[in-house]
């Protein structure tokens, strides 16, 4: 049976670091009521450790076996509807890709370059930006993963100079359209 909020299924947050997939679970949150789950929270609490940790003292690779190990717990069968944000590498495993595709409606969030460079300047955490140039680095992660995210994106959406209260609704609103829609054909 269809729930009364129109969506039958998880809302997936996918893109480049500094899109905004934190920040707009946590809208989301907001606004449907039912739990966000952020992938690079879970990797830290399973770590015990930081993001930064985690890539300094076992390297990248062991981040994203955890990163890999997390995303399966959350596709266990039965679990309640969530909002789920994910860390922008994710999508760089093809099991992880089918995985996000199976979970739910994937919300692929973008934002041009200098939008990212702005709003990823203000804190340290996000060890691949640590380098010495950091705008060559997200130009290279966006050409390598852009294809990756258009693969399994169910809404490509642009959010510079949009409030993060806006893109809430606008996801909203798409989904429901969306699973509206899914419904008829399939009726
Ligand atoms: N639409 C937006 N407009 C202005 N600032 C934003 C917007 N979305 C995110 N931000 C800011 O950008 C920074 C990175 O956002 P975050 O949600 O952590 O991105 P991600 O999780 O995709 O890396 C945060 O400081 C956040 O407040
Ligand atoms: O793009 C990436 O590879 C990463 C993005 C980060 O998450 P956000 O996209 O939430 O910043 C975090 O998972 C880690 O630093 C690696
Ligand atoms: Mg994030």
């Amino acid at each position: 049976m269809q729930p009364a909020d129109g969506l039958p299924k998880n809302i997936v947050l996918i893109g480049l670091m500094g899109c905004g997939k934190t920040t707009v679970g946590r809208k989301l949150q907001g606004l449907l009521g039912y739990p966000l789950v952020d992938t690079d929270h879970l990797i830290e609490e399973k770590a015990e450790m930081t993001i930064n940790e985690i890539f300094a003292r076992r390297g990248e690779q062991s981040f994203r076996e955890l990163e890999s190990a997390v995303l399966n717990e959350l596709s266990a069968p039965n679990t309640p509807r969530r909002i789920i944000a994910t860390g922008g590498g994710i999508i760089g495993r093809r099991a992880n890709r089918k995985l996000l595709s199976k979970l739910g409606y994937v919300v692929w969030l973008q934002a041009p370059v200098d939008v990212i460079l702005q709003r990823t300047a203000r804190n340290r955490d996000r060890p691949l930006l640590q380098t010495e140039n950091p705008r060559e680095k997200i130009e290279k992660l966006l050409t390598d993963r852009s294809p990756l995210y258009h693969e399994i994106a169910d809404l490509e959406l642009e959010t510079a100079g949009l409030e993060t209260e806006e893109i809430a609704c606008g996801i909203l609103e798409s989904a429901r359209y969306h699973f509206a829609a899914n419904r008829e054909a399939n009726a």
